[in-house]
């Protein structure tokens, strides 16, 4: 039988539905959340990512500013960017689109933006704080799926989780958030990396199996068991259409796990837009704690 298809189009907005009334109230309290982007160079799907962040903010009524500085920017001028928006009271969040040029340490500028404007989740403030299970800003591709999760139904109570990809955006802290104490959580968990023997073994045991491994097509039907929900958060472009726009491909074997699966994320359409969707939630979060309204 053909898996139910888990749309993340959908379901973001709906959240983001729910999220235009929080920005009508905070407006009606005069407060206007505001979220910067930083992009350092000219990636082009950086570029698509950072484009559609900002027109997301337009549409819900968050003021956003756009920063697009050149590849060879210094290491010590985004650092001072990032300290201006961090000192800006119009600005409740703040993101460094990833990855960063190589001349530029990932670690020591997510370190630098305030904790309380960290709408990515990024800062070790954040991800020391989301271990411990503490109020803090979930990392918004983990926090999207784990709400596609539970939006569509889907009990990690007692399930056995497989994750493909140890990655510090997705594959570890989406394995930290399913293990949670909670709703949402509470699920058996293994995380599959390039070193794991025998990745299909593990793969064959999950009830919901999530792929975060930047490999085209790598999770194919015999290494998924029979009605599990599979989560592909791949976004391969492998080649490009006559029209100029990109091919993309999962992770997983759509075509062929679909027949097999429960529940399956399609590419495009599935986590994607999910990822967009939290950090506005993330950034109105942000917002209303910072005026004391909320937690
Ligand atoms: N600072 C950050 N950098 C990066 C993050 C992040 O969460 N924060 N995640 C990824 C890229 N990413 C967001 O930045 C992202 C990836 C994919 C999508 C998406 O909507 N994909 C669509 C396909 C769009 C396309 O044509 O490429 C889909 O899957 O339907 C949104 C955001 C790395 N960097």
């Amino acid at each position: 039988m053909t898996a139910r298809l888990i749309r993340g189009t959908e379901i973001a907005a709906e959240i983001r539905e729910e999220l235009a009334a929080r920005v009508r109230a905070l407006k009606a309290q005069g407060i206007v959340p505001g979220l910067a982007t930083i992009l350092v160079g000219e990636d082009p799907a950086s570029q698509s990512y950072v484009r559609a962040k900002n027109k997301t903010a337009h549409d819900l009524g968050i003021h956003s500013e756009q920063h697009n500085l050149p590849a060879a920017t210094t290491e010590a001028g985004l650092l001072a960017l990032i300290a201006a928006c961090s000192a800006n009271p119009a600005l409740n969040g703040i993101l460094v689109q990833l990855p960063l040029p190589r001349h530029i340490s990932e670690s020591r500028v997510l370190a630098h933006i305030d904790p309380a404007k960290d709408v990515d989740g990024f800062h070790p403030v954040n991800v020391g704080r989301m271990l411990l299970g503490e109020p803090c800003f979930l990392p918004c591709t983990p926090h999207g799926i784990v709400a596609m999760l539970q939006r569509s139904g889907v009990a990690t109570a007692g399930a056995e989780v497989v994750v493909v990809g140890r990655s510090n955006i997705v594959g570890k802290p989406v394995a930290a958030l399913l293990m949670q104490k909670g709703p949402g959580g509470n699920a058996t968990v293994t995380l599959c990396h390039t070193a794991t023997r025998d990745m299909a073994a593990h793969t064959r045991r999950a009830d919901i199996l999530i792929v975060a491994a930047g490999r085209p097509k790598m999770i194919t039907a015999d290494m998924v068991r029979e009605n599990a929900v599979v989560i592909d958060v791949g976004v391969n472009r492998i080649g490009v259409r006559e029209n100029g726009r990109a091919i993309l491909a999962g992770d997983v074997d759509f075509e062929a796990v679909v027949e097999k699966a429960g529940a399956i994320t399609p590419v495009p359409g599935g986590v994607g837009p999910m990822t967009i969707t939290m950090l506005m939630v993330n950034t109105v979060l942000a917002a209303e704690r910072a005026h004391g309204l909320a937690e």
